[in-house]
């Protein structure tokens, strides 16, 4: 009706000669435009809502939802519900004793992230056609029942996908095949029957079909899957469980083969009672068609290696030998190569990262950064990777997709890359204000801006929420970001903290930190592995880095900084507690408890054993105790600094 109205419109105005009338009529028609748009989105932004409403309404039996319902879900704080451009993204209610059907949930087509884990939902699946952007799907420990919606092939795009510890019936479906970018399958402990679907993902890092009633025999492609992978299945056979048995009573089925005899029947390669042979000039017709199409793609292949050895040669100069200027060596054929992520405000081409004015930033472990002006105006920063470990296209866009889809408000998103030969770049969101390590140690002479305790707790919080991000997500992968230090802790236009780098140290190399000495924990020193208890020890580092104003050591030598853990510990020891914390922070009044806490706390996450120290939503929890609803501390014009209570409660804690 409204566009019809509007082209309605649109022809009484043609008629108009009078040219005030014209231009009367055009605002008319940009206004109406404008509502129509207005409508769309509202209705859209409104849809989500009622959506979560509903679900509210129908699962919230121990009222744990409370915040939800003030307000709008992506301006107002919704427990678990994560936006991008007023529409939900991210559902993430784990553990919440949510009780009923999650059907409701079918219509929220943005979905990128649903955690439902751990709490007792149940009545079949939700219809899964709309959510064809689902990255994570966790659905496992509810009481979900029936087989798996026919719509499953719309996931396509999934990389983990738990449905573990239900009711589940039914076959695997074999579109799962199709999924390209499985990371992880988990279907253990329900009630499928039926044969394992021949899926064959070389992506697939982990999969578990345990506690089933599978049958027949497992797909030689799963076979590398340990045998934990498909125990407790009674009709299941063959490598990694025992050698399925030939018998000749036995009677498979040919949707559930028995694990006794399954060897499959031969396709005839000839037909020959059919009468179906070729004639001879139909051979002749498809050898000659071969030969040709052989032909015209030798042709083309060389025509490729021709343009491209002398059309354009790209230069094999390193952008250091240039001058520093910002020249960035993409080939011409591989220019289309630039991805971007979705729901970036101001699309860009790679073309316009080429002509961009630059400037270095800095050189890090994993390459150069720079900052890139765009013509648009628009600034973003660009990683130039060195020494990627990962060297197939496929698997460097499927990290690219793990990584692009992370948004967390304390997170630095990546916007875009680009894969080519020969340059591998990361286009991130500029961040202008800085890192917490500038801001804690940078310029310590005059002219320094203290940083308050307001400050300082307030970046500390949103980056132990980012990590919990990072660590919640993957959760089940035991992924860890492996870089955590107060550079990578960058800061936003806003004020805001964001973590920086992850899923780098994963990039480079998949089983070591490229961690400097002080930020690393002890089991790392050998190993030098990754994992989220050791992310905690280095955001210990950093919280003591918060309170001490002092830099943790950059190398084995320790000649640039100092072991913080064990520098505080000595000063505690010695009864000068006071000393232990920044002097720049001593002008607040009635903080002491709270750096007492935070710093208490702080060294229980660099506890030298991995099992004594929190998770991180521990941490988070930790820090949101310790400030409370407190407004910030006024300085004490004294400048008095408060020794008691500080020496009693911080030494008996360490
Ligand atoms: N998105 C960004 N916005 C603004 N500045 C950035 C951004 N990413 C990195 N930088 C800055 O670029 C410089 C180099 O950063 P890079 O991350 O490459 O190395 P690093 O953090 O010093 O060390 P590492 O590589 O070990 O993390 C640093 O000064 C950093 O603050």
């Amino acid at each position: 009706m409204k566009v019809l109205k509007v082209l309605n419109f649109t022809t009484d105005l043609m008629r108009h000669e009078d040219m005030t009338q014209n231009r009367l009529a055009i605002q008319t028609l940009c206004l109406s435009l404008l509502l129509i748009l207005l409508s769309c989105c509202h209705s859209l932004i409104n849809n989500d809502t009622q959506t979560l409403i509903d679900f509210k309404d129908t699962v919230d039996v121990g009222k744990q939802l409370g915040s939800w319902g003030v307000g709008d879900p992506c301006k107002h704080f919704w427990k678990g519900v994560t936006c991008r451009r007023s529409r939900v993204i991210h559902l993430t209610l784990a553990n919440l004793e949510l009780h009923g059907s999650a059907h409701v949930l079918s219509s929220l087509d943005q979905l990128r992230i649903l955690d439902l884990t751990g709490n007792s939902l149940n009545d079949s699946l939700p219809d899964v056609s709309n959510w064809q952007n689902l990255k994570f799907l966790y659905l496992s420990q509810n009481q979900f029942s029936g087989g798996l919606p026919n719509s499953t092939s719309s996931l396509g795009r999934l990389l983990n996908l738990d449905l573990s510890n239900n009711n589940l019936s039914g076959e695997i479906p074999a579109s799962f095949q199709h999924f390209g970018h499985l990371l992880s399958l988990r279907l253990e402990n329900n009630m499928f029957s039926g044969s394992i679907p021949p899926i064959n993902l070389t992506t697939l890092q982990d999969f578990n079909v345990s506690g089933n009633q599978l049958s027949g025999n497992i797909p030689s492609s799963l076979e590398r899957f340990g045998s934990s992978s498909f125990e407790g299945n009674s009709h299941l056979c063959g490598r990694p469980l025992s050698p399925c048995i030939s018998s000749p009573t036995s009677v498979p089925s040919a949707s559930s083969p028995s694990p006794i005899s399954s060897t499959p029947k031969s396709v005839p390669i000839s037909n020959k009672g059919s009468g179906s042979r070729l004639s001879k000039g139909a051979i002749v017709a498809i050898v000659l068609g071969d030969a040709a199409a052989i032909i015209i793609m030798t042709l083309l292949f060389l025509l490729y290696y021709w343009k491209r050895n002398t059309v354009r040669k790209p230069s094999t100069r390193r952008p250091e030998e240039q001058g520093g200027q910002y020249s960035l060596q993409v080939p011409e054929a591989e220019r289309s190569r630039l991805v971007l992520f979705d729901g970036i405000d101001h699309p860009f081409e790679l073309e316009d990262l080429l002509r961009a004015s630059a400037e270095m930033l800095g050189k890090g472990s994993f390459g150069t950064a720079y900052k890139a002006v765009l013509e648009s105006g628009l600034s973003v920063a660009v990683k130039r990777l060195k020494d990627v470990s990962i060297s197939g296209r496929k698997e460097f866009e499927q990290h690219m997709e793990l990584i692009g889809n992370l948004t967390h408000p304390n997170l630095v998103w990546l916007q875009a890359y680009c894969y080519a030969k020969e340059e591998k770049l990361l286009v991130y969101d500029y961040m202008p204000n800085g890192s917490l390590y500038s801001l804690l140690h940078g310029n310590r002479g005059p002219g320094r801006t203290p940083v308050d305790w307001t400050t300082r707790v307030k970046l500390a919080l949103g980056a132990a929420r980012g990590l919990t991000y990072i660590h919640d997500t993957f959760g089940s992968h035991k992924m860890a970001h492996g870089n955590i230090k107060s550079s990578n802790v960058l800061v936003d236009k806003d004020g805001n903290p964001r973590i920086s780098d992850f899923g780098l140290a994963l990039l480079m190399n998949t089983k070591s930190t490229p961690l400097r000495a002080g930020y690393r924990a002890p089991e790392q020193n050998d190993s030098r592995k990754i994992s989220q208890r050791a992310d905690v020890y280095s955001f210990g580092i950093v919280l003591l880095e918060i309170l001490t104003g002092k830099a943790p050591a950059q190398s084995q030598a320790q000649d640039d900084g100092i072991d913080l853990p064990q520098w505080v510990q000595s000063v505690v020891r010695e009864e000068w507690t006071a000393e232990v914390f920044d002097f720049e922070l001593m002008r607040y009044k009635n903080i002491e408890e709270e750096m007492v806490a935070m710093l208490q706390f702080a060294m229980v996450c660099v506890s030298h054993s991995p099992e004594q120290r929190p998770k991180m939503s521990q941490v988070v929890k930790m820090i949101e105790d310790i400030r409370g609803d407190q407004t910030p501390s006024g300085i004490d014009s004294t400048g008095s600094q408060s020794r008691s209570p500080l020496s009693e409660v911080a030494r008996s804690s360490l």
